[in-house]
């Protein structure tokens, strides 16, 4: 706005200025032009001297108003300016002076004639009155001429302070215009800026409501998983348990769960699960699992720089990853948790956290179950030679003659006798019989099938059930039990014991009885008729 209105002021003055440089131009035409009309007038008046032709005495008389016309528009134009006008009429003056002396000249031609118009020239007056002209003229154009030059130097000024008004006014806008720009940038940028901070915010923020619900939906995955493993009646059940577990929390995962054996030496798959990323070994030993030989949790990934496990078969996939936990409970190693996974396909540390919770929970049901498995041997099994006690026996006996009754098949009782144990004790000590009665228990467990059930009855008196065999079949493997003990060496402190041999008395169902107490008794009475008949013998029932 300012500049704007300094910019019309500035052109109005040098308008201004313009046009005192063209009035100044003005005025020296005017001087010219009196001259000129001067030296008309006299050139008309020479002529007419010279040739008498009234046309030039016209022509004079046209051109002498001109004269004073001319000097009197010459002192109009400079009535602004006293230096001058005196000036313009001193050039009036002299032009009026140089007329009047052309017209006494044309009037001494008119009554004496043009040669004596022609002598009068001779005085030199005409050349002194134009001389006077020119003078007046000459001072009046030099001053005019400065005149000139110092309103056209303010002219120039004025234009150059336009040119500079323009000039700044222009760029003024464009450089404020820039500015404007500029900041309207750095504010888009900073809007920008925050726009993305506040996209990224939300983002995040979704994360966390997703890790949030996954971490809740995790909990209480484990949580129902944590009172269901407490309900697991063996260790099978909580394997699958803990296999479907591993599953829900990480889909696109796989592994296994191992047992170590009781013989510690070997660690065996007890189940699978999922779509594990790698093939894992069925049996191996402890020491092919980090985990397992560290007792803690061993993982590879990209993110992990830890060793590869020997029982993990090759990478196949660059986004692998592997973990291990370890169960083990009280010191003592149970097995392993086995998983493996792609990180493309979302598996997280959290869900890594949760298969070790998984671990921790699944060590400490194999432990109880395992404590809870060793009391239930214990009240059914006898310490010294691990086969199954008495309890066990009258438990099963029952069950055992029930089905074979449905199903009409035989089931025989054999009652089974160390001959003369009283003076092995005597000879060898307490400590020595029990060894041997610990060896022929590991024949009873050789020699019988898996669904045999051989027992410690009491003392150094054994009790073999044998399901579905009738009495040929029941007496052959009397006789290979006798005859396998009969050859028994058993070493104790260094000593070979024996040899020993032993009495049976077999009972067959239906043959020697109904009922368990029945058959018990009948093949107890043929093992006291083995024993009356001299020992080392199979007896068969007489019942
Ligand atoms: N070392 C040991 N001896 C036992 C155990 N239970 C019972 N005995 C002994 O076994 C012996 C059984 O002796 P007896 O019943 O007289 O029978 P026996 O000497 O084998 O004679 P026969 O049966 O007639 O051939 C007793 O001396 C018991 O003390 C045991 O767990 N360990």
């Amino acid at each position: 706005m300012g500049v704007g209105a300094a910019a019309i002021w500035g052109l109005v003055q040098f308008s201004r200025s313009e046009r005192w440089v063209e009035h100044t131009y003005e005025v020296l035409a005017q001087i010219e032009r009196v001259e000129a009309e001067v030296r008309r007038a006299e050139s008309e008046a020479r002529a007419y001297r010279l040739t008498s032709d009234p046309a030039h005495y016209a022509q004079y008389l046209a051109a002498a108003p001109l004269v004073r016309q001319r000097a009197d528009a010459l002192v109009a134009l400079v009535a602004d300016n006293p230096a001058q006008t005196s000036r313009a009429h001193d050039i009036g003056t002299r032009a009026r002076l140089r007329l009047r002396e052309l017209e006494s000249l044309i009037q001494l031609q008119r009554t004496h004639g043009a040669e004596a118009a022609i002598a009068a020239t001779r005085s030199g007056e005409g050349a002194r009155l134009m001389q006077a002209l020119i003078e007046a003229e000459s001072a009046m154009r030099d001053a005019e001429s400065e005149l000139l030059r110092e309103r056209k130097q303010a002219s120039d000024a004025r234009a150059r302070w336009v040119i500079g008004i323009v000039v700044v006014g222009t760029l003024l806008p464009i450089a404020l215009l820039g500015l404007l720009m500029a900041g309207l940038s750095r504010e888009n940028r900073r809007v920008r800026e925050l726009e993305r901070e506040a996209r990224e915010a939300m983002i995040e923020l979704e994360r966390i409501a997703v890790r949030r619900d996954r971490l809740s939906e995790q909990r209480r995955i484990l949580g129902t998983y944590t009172g269901l493993l407490q309900s697991c009646q063996n260790l099978g059940e909580a394997m699958a348990l803990t296999g479907r577990v591993v599953d829900e929390l990480l889909p696109d995962a796989g592994g296994r769960c191992y047992v170590m054996r009781a013989s510690q030496n070997l660690v065996e798959s007890a189940g699978t699960f999922g779509s594990p990323a790698t093939p894992s070994e069925d049996l191996m030993p402890p020491e092919h699992c980090w985990a397992l030989r560290r007792g803690q949790v061993h993982r590879t990934d990209t993110g992990h720089t830890g060793l590869r496990c020997a029982h993990v078969g090759p990478t196949a996939h660059s986004d692998e990853w592997t973990l291990c936990v370890p169960l083990a409970a009280h010191g003592t190693t149970l097995g392993l948790l086995h998983v493996s996974g792609r990180a493309s396909t979302g598996s997280d540390e959290a869900q890594a956290d949760a298969v070790e919770s998984i671990g921790e929970q699944l060590s400490q049901t194999m432990a109880n179950l395992q404590l809870r498995e060793s009391l239930r041997v214990q009240s059914l099994r006898d310490p010294l030679t691990q086969l199954y006690n008495r309890r066990y026996l009258e438990e099963n006996l029952f069950r055992e003659l029930q089905r074979c009754e449905r199903r009409g098949l035989p089931l025989t009782v054999m009652m089974l006798d160390v001959d003369h144990f009283k003076r092995f004790n005597d000879e060898n000590g307490h400590a020595a019989g029990d060894a041997l009665l610990a060896r022929v228990g590991e024949v009873l467990v050789d020699l019988t099938r898996g669904e045999d059930i051989a027992c410690r009855y009491g003392g150094e008196e054994f009790t073999i059930i044998l399901p579905e065999a009738n009495l040929e079949v029941a007496t052959r493997r009397a006789e290979e039990i006798r005859a396998a003990i009969g050859s028994l060496s058993v070493i104790h402190m260094r000593r070979v014991l024996g040899p020993v041999t032993v009495s049976i008395g077999v009972a067959c169902f239906p043959e020697h009885g109904g009922s368990p107490e029945r058959l018990l008794a009948a093949a107890d009475s043929a093992l006291y008729r083995a024993k009356g008949h001299g020992r080392n013998r199979v007896v068969i029932s007489a019942a």
